[in-house]
């Protein structure tokens, strides 16, 4: 009787356990053709344009398994794609559907269409470590915060920063002559001198970095590099996956790393602004009397413009977009000119020629380093700081023959195209000549993008010149640069979020003058 019983039982919970199950697979099945159904426009409009054959699309994963891995190996897979495909070409990460744009034509419609303006989802991943700046805010936010914050870069106001730069590329200066005639890598001084230069120009405060170890520098380009890890790494989207890798720790600590840094400045400024009012004018050094980033953003705050979160938002986005690039782009300047003495002498003599060899420089200095500039520029060229910028699609959005569905992201694939021997003859030859005027003047204009293009450009780009330029030019007047890599394919890059050398930036420098030795 007891077993019969026992028997019945089992029965009806097996009953209610399938009844359950069938439940749940019919829930899941509707809830799954619904979703299926709101992306109906996307999956019709996303079939017409064509995958490229290059790439091997598996079903559900579509093309992620080339996204996941090294940040090196990714760049190249968007490369390779890219480079062997149509533009628009088609991926698939997962359930994203993404096209890939590889003409400057179509580069030039994606950057100024009012329909392309948001930054893709993916930057999200952004915010943990840039917060919610002009970077990743979402289009509406964005417009508001760019017209308040570009008048900070008004070129009067940019001058007033040269003698920063001028004075901290003189504390490299010395620092490096503790380095000469050793090959070693100069990365990490840019990042402590790049550092500290936006520090004080952005928020008016010294931090002597560049006499201290520049931890933080190094904590941020691991922080980068791991918000582009989750970028691309369509597992780690998961917040529970990106817990279990460890990452999501790690980048715990950067962050609170990153935060503690930036609320003592704002605190320090806050205590200076104090201080400012209690001194008499002529107590008030050159640092406290120059207006910064920081005090604009303050002003702006008082009038109700922007709260104290977005004012933490926007100087976080200013310290990660200011100092590592251009520090990156002086790092792989200084590599170029090592590998290529015929060039740096070049820029040498146009050194010498505006400012001598004692002076130092000046604002009116500043345009008339051609040569370098276009050094830098050809080195931005190779190594462009955004190699694949990310947009996202918020109405139908028509690329030459293509209706792209909204919903969809566009990879602007700027590292292609900059690394295309239809724009750039012999593209992995160095040759700063591409960006004499008369060249400049026969490509299409959006054939070279290192600072994007259209509305939401780098609103950096002049600060980052200035920068670039002084430091540079102060290098190049003080060392003879040498480097252990022999040719442009030597410098193994990756994608951790700006572009990167694998193998760092080992330079040799000697002194050219005897009493710098
Ligand atoms: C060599 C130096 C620099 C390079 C090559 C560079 C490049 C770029 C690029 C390619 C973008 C577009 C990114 C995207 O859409 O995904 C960008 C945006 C941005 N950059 Fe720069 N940048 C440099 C220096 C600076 C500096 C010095 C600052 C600030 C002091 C800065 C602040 C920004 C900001 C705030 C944005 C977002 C703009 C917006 O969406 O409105 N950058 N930069």
């Amino acid at each position: 009787m007891n077993a019969f019983v026992k028997e019945r039982s089992l029965i009806l919970e097996l009953g209610v356990m399938n009844c359950l199950l069938i439940s749940i697979a019919a829930a899941a099945l509707v809830l799954y053709v619904r979703w299926r159904n709101s992306r109906k426009h996307l999956y019709e409009l996303g079939a017409k344009v064509p995958i490229p054959d290059c790439a091997k699309s598996l079903p559900i994963l579509g093309h992620s398994l080339y996204f996941i891995g090294d940040t090196e190996r990714i760049l190249n897979n968007v490369k390779y794609i890219s480079t062997n495909c149509e533009s628009p070409g088609t991926i698939w990460l997962a359930h994203r559907l993404f096209f890939l744009l590889t003409t400057p034509a179509d580069l030039e419609i994606a950057l100024n269409s009012p329909k392309s303006l948001e930054k893709d989802d993916l930057y999200r991943f952004s915010r943990s470590l840039a917060g919610k700046g002009l970077f990743s805010l979402e289009v509406d936010a964005w417009k508001v915060h760019r017209k308040l914050i570009t008048p900070t870069f008004h070129p009067r106001i940019l001058d007033s920063f040269v003698n920063v730069f001028v004075e901290q590329s003189n504390v490299l200066v010395e620092i490096l002559q503790g380095k000469v005639h050793e090959m070693f890598n100069i990365g990490e001084h840019l990042t402590a001198a790049t550092l500290e230069m936006v520090t004080q120009t952005a928020m008016g405060v010294k931090l002597n970095k560049q006499l201290g170890n520049c931890k933080l520098g190094e904590q941020l380009n691991r922080g980068l590099e791991i918000m582009f890890m989750r970028m691309f790494n369509v597992p780690l989207h998961f917040d529970f996956i990106f817990e279990l890798s460890g990452l999501a720790k790690e980048e715990r600590g950067i962050i609170d790393s990153f935060l503690n840094f930036i609320k003592k400045v704002i605190n320090d400024k806050k205590v200076e602004k104090k201080l400012k009012m209690l001194e008499t004018e002529a107590e008030i050094d050159d640092i406290k009397k120059r207006k910064v980033f920081l005090d604009h953003l303050l002003e702006l705050s008082e009038q109700n413009l922007l709260t104290e979160e977005e004012i933490i938002d926007e100087v976080r986005t200013f310290m990660i977009g200011g100092s590592d690039t251009s520090a990156t782009v002086i790092s792989f300047v200084l590599v170029c000119l090592g590998m290529f003495p015929e060039y740096q002498q070049k820029v040498y003599e146009e050194v010498i020629d505006v400012i001598g060899y004692d002076r130092d420089i000046e604002c009116e200095d500043i345009p008339k380093f051609k040569y370098l500039e276009m050094c830098i520029k050809e080195t931005m060229r190779l190594f462009p700081i955004g190699p694949n910028i990310v947009r996202k699609v918020t109405e139908d959005l028509q690329i030459g023959d293509h209706m792209l569905p909204e919903g969809s992201g566009l990879v602007l694939c700027i590292y292609t195209v900059h690394r295309n021997d239809k724009y750039f003859p012999d593209h992995m030859r160095f040759d700063p000549e591409r960006f004499s005027p008369e060249e400049c003047a026969k490509r299409h204009p959006y054939a070279y993008l290192p600072f994007a293009g259209g509305p939401r450009n780098c609103i950096g780009m002049k600060f980052g010149y200035n920068m670039m330029k002084i430091v540079l030019a102060t290098l190049v007047r003080k060392f003879f640069i040498e480097t252990s890599f022999q040719k442009i394919e030597d410098i193994r890059v990756k994608q951790s979020l700006i572009i990167k050398s694998i193998l760092g930036y080992p330079v040799k420098l000697t002194p050219r003058n005897s009493d710098l030795i």
